[in-house]
């Protein structure tokens, strides 16, 4: 078989090459797969050339496609016995052997729904800091939160945020701290004070028609699938506020979403969150069928863009207005239209997916405590006895102590985000106490943090807005702000979270008093809580079906 190329010829140079390179970065897949079509493609000519028989050309295939294989398997078993090897830089961190070997396992969790889960299982078993994958650590400590995402040297993102080989010209895929700036200050200009108080006229009306949506869609009993209502009203208002009210939108609570444009732009995240766990197959992937629900919104979404850029392009608050940057006082060049799109993308799912998902989660903890939504309700009554929010009063909701302690309780025990991956810089960092290598990619996972006891006590299980407040649960009750981790810190933090409270304060308030909500006579709240998975975006398997009545005034 090998008389063409001896097994060292052809085995040595890959073995010895992956071995010292896969540590330091995650390889591009594609460029693996050309350069082992390329060897493919020599040794055959080789074979076939050195043969002298033209007529074995089968021959020649078969023996190249042997040696490649070879060599790949080759590769692979090297790759896994460096990873286990004491030789490793990360040997001394503890974890399971399958997941120092690959990050196939966390990858397929990721997927299920169950990598939070998982995660929590190993720091239960290894302590603080525990190796998840063959060039990562995890750890849940919140000495580690300042130096990896909030110091102004806050560590770059991982190659996890790298899209495959679809663009990524976005903010959420630009991974450097210098250039990600360069971009984060152009989307600042969008979500100012004043930006957002623009938008309290189209956040009014969305919600008016919220309020008509649920009445239109309620069954005889009065019950509603209250989370795609909600996910239709994140959606459209989104909409209004990358596009602009004059654009052409699907308009999700008055047609519902014929065309799964929700679905499909759920279904992206979870193939971005799914795949960024293995960036060397996502680059395979994404020239597959697997990323055309992707394409298919990539699409629809540049329709929008031409739509927009035809309308009065540079006059309005809308974020395609910043992101073209033409406005008089922009100091920065316009955005490259596949840059525009992608930024448009991420706005989309960013802030209508995960607003909506978080509204639902908190709405969900709020029925199952009566006495927090009687609270909640007698405290907006008194503000509001007439059962009205004027809209110039959408600022001051923040005001109302208790309502803010409820959504920040909701979004503290909601968070389930498994780590947001980032890469220590060269020359290494002292985290949680412990020596960790440069290039390592180390993350804390926010939904342990959430629910540490020495972050939050007592109860840090359980849904309890009163611990916002200084000894709200007793004499040394703690709630560490600098634990709290639902809108990340730091460089690449959330650059919507004001918007995001805006919008939480009015949705919430209106509807409480526009409706008596509670769960459905058959609703099962531990169905729901077993059914609602966090794959970066919220996925409910179980509805949130509630009943609600109009609130007389
Ligand atoms: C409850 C609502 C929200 C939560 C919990 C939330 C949470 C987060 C978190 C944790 C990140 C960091 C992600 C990472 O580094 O991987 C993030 C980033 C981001 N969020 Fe939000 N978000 C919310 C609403 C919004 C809204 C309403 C918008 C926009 C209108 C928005 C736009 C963004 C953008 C553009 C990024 C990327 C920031 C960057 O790369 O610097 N988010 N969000």
């Amino acid at each position: 078989m090998f008389n063409s190329f001896g097994p060292a010829h052809v085995l040595l140079p890959p073995l010895v090459g992956c071995t010292c390179l896969y540590r330091s970065s995650d390889p591009r897949g594609n460029v693996i797969m050309l350069a082992m079509l390329a060897i493919w493609a020599v040794l055959v000519g080789q074979h076939y050339f050195s043969s002298g028989q033209a007529a074995h050309i089968l021959a020649s295939v078969i023996q190249a496609s042997f040696l490649v294989f070879a060599q790949a398997l080759s590769v692979i078993i090297a790759v896994a016995a460096y990873r286990l090897s004491p030789l490793h830089p990360l040997a001394h961190f503890p974890g399971l052997w399958v997941d120092k070997v690959t990050s196939l396992r966390v990858a397929y969790l990721a997927l299920t729904g169950h990598r939070a889960k998982h995660v929590t299982s190993l720091h239960d078993r290894y302590g603080d800091v525990v190796r998840i994958g063959p060039n990562r650590v995890s750890i849940n400590s919140s000495d580690a939160i300042y130096p990896i995402y909030a110091s102004p040297q806050a560590f770059d993102r991982a190659a996890s945020y790298r899209p495959g080989l679809i663009h990524d010209g976005s903010l959420l895929f630009s991974r450097k701290r210098v250039e990600h700036g360069h971009r984060k200050r152009i989307w600042a200009g969008a979500l100012t004070s004043h930006a957002i108080q623009h938008w309290d006229g189209a956040l009014k009306d969305r919600v008016d028609q919220l309020i008509d949506c649920i009445a239109r869609r309620q069954d005889l009993r009065g019950v509603i699938d209250l989370g795609v209502c909600i996910e239709h009203w994140g959606f459209d208002f989104i909409y209004d506020v990358i596009f602009g009210i004059n654009c052409n939108t699907p308009e999700f609570m008055r047609n519902g979403d014929p065309h799964n444009i929700c679905r499909s732009a759920k279904n992206s995240i979870v193939l971005f969150e799914v795949l960024g766990e293995i960036p060397t197959l996502f680059d395979i992937a994404s020239v597959l069928p697997v990323t055309e629900e992707y394409r298919e919104v990539e699409r629809h979404f540049q329709k929008h863009i031409n739509e927009r850029m035809q309308i009065n392009p540079h006059s309005d608050w809308d974020f395609c207005s910043f992101f073209m940057a033409q406005r008089e006082d922009a100091q920065y060049p316009p955005l490259s239209k596949p840059d525009l799109n992608a930024d448009a993308l991420v706005a989309f799912e960013a802030g209508g997916d995960t607003l909506a998902g978080f509204l639902s989660i908190i709405i969900f903890y709020i029925l199952k405590h009566q006495p927090v939504y009687e609270k909640l309700r007698a405290e907006l009554e008194q503000v509001f006895p007439l059962g009205e929010i004027a809209q110039d009063r959408y600022g001051s909701l923040t005001e109302i102590p208790y309502l803010v302690a409820v959504i920040n309780e909701g979004l503290r025990l909601g968070a389930n985000f498994a780590g947001f991956q980032r890469v220590v810089p060269q020359g290494g960092a002292v985290l949680a106490g412990q020596y960790v290598p440069g290039g390592t990619v180390v993350g804390v996972p926010a939904h342990l943090q959430h629910i540490h006891p020495d972050n939050f006590w007592p109860m840090p299980l359980e849904f309890r807005p009163e611990r916002w407040f200084k000894d709200g649960l007793g004499p040394g009750t703690i709630t560490r702000q600098s634990a709290f981790m639902a809108f990340q810190f730091g460089p690449f933090g959330c650059v919507g979270k004001t918007f995001a409270y805006r919008q939480l304060n009015v949705v919430l308030s209106r509807l409480l008093l526009a409706y008596d909500l509670k769960f459905a006579p058959d609703f099962d709240s531990k169905a729901f809580v077993q059914g609602w998975l966090n794959i970066r975006t919220t996925i409910f398997n179980y509805p949130l079906k509630v009943q609600a009545s109009r609130r007389q005034w």
